[in-house]
């Protein structure tokens, strides 16, 4: 049987978008269809056309076009959306809901219209009532629309933790469950190096500083760039998830998944362990939580709901 490229379109050709399409390709994981506004039109197709120039350097034949037109879209497998304004200094993931949500309705319909068959990634802010907003709009079903922020926060608390103890990132896992916003829930408990339980290798006092800069690690970043926000890491956390699905490799990553019952809440997107394949998200799973997480988790949630009501 003849070998068939998967379409990958990423919706978004700014900073997370290119980037993110950028390595996608270099994987080749598919064939890459960039999309962004009319008044972008020839930027995106310049920023695809480049990367494509960098195919025979770097050694990959997948396929990177940039267009504003949705027919282009037309049976992705995958689609990724980064669509929407970045915050910058000073705000908070929270300001961007209501420009992000009318974003978000049009590019739902789009996708609803030329690929109603595909998976969905997305990470536009505030993600986890974004991932919501898309999932409503689309009417996709729940395994198939999935948001991204878990995978960034593990990665940012494993950096810190090997930073901290001179190990390679390698050897470190993390654990971050809940919204994507500065009272994400870092689960010390079931985070290791080697193996070995970070409790008993770093002393509670720094593990928790470890936590709450993971917890703000996307407004540190902000902070530094001035004018934007995180684009290399998150984009490499939207690849590992597309590889889980386009591989179907079933992986246990953190996603933002629809709760309907899990961790006791329902009707709310939220950040939790899920296998992904693929099919989309092909499980939920639920993890024994102490009183006190479980609490830091029901104020996550809390934050996301009132982020959400804004909505409705
Ligand atoms: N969930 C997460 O972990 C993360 C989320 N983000 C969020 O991702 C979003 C994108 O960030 P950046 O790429 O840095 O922003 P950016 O401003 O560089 O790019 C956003 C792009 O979306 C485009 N766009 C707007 N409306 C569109 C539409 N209807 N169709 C197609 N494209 C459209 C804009 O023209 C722009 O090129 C932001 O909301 C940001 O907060 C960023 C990093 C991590
Ligand atoms: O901080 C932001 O606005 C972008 C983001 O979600 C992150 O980098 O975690």
């Amino acid at each position: 049987m003849a070998f068939q490229r998967k379409k990958i379109a990423v919706i978004g050709s700014g900073f997370t978008g290119a980037t993110t399409a950028f390595i996608l390709g270099q994987k080749e994981l598919g064939d890459v269809v960039l999309v962004d506004i009319p008044q972008l039109e020839n930027p995106t197709k310049g920023k695809a056309l480049d990367m494509m120039e960098s195919s025979p350097v770097l050694g990959f034949d997948s396929n990177i076009t940039g267009t504003a037109n949705y027919e282009d879209i037309q049976g992705a497998d995958l689609v990724i959306i980064t669509a929407g304004i970045a915050r910058k200094p000073g705000m908070s993931r929270d300001d961007l809901v209501n420009t992000n949500a009318s974003i978000m309705k049009s590019v739902a319909e789009q996708v609803k219209t030329h690929a109603p068959n595909s998976i969905v990634l997305v990470l536009s802010n505030p993600v986890d009532a974004m991932t919501y907003t898309f999932f409503k709009t689309s009417g996709f079903p729940k395994e198939r629309v999935i948001g991204q922020s878990g995978v960034l926060d593990t990665a940012r608390f494993r950096t810190f933790v090997a930073m901290e103890l001179n190990v390679s990132v390698e050897d470190v896992s993390g654990f971050v469950l809940g919204g994507h916003g500065d009272d994400m829930v870092p689960l010390v408990r079931y985070s290791y190096a080697g193996g070995i339980p970070l409790e008993t290798l770093i002393p509670k006092d720094r593990l928790e500083q470890i936590v709450e800069r993971t917890r703000k690690g996307g407004g540190e970043i902000v902070n530094l760039l001035g004018n934007g926000s995180a684009y290399y890491a998150p984009a490499a956390s939207l690849v590992q998830m597309a590889e889980a699905i386009i591989k179907d490799k079933k992986r246990i990553l953190p996603s933002i998944a629809l709760l309907q019952g899990e961790y006791g809440y329902n009707d709310i997107y939220l950040g939790v362990p899920t296998l992904l394949g693929a099919n989309g998200i092909e499980r939920v799973i639920e993890l024994e939580l102490t009183a006190d997480e479980k609490a830091a988790l029901d104020k996550s949630a809390d934050s996301v709901r009132n982020v959400m009501a804004v909505l409705k």
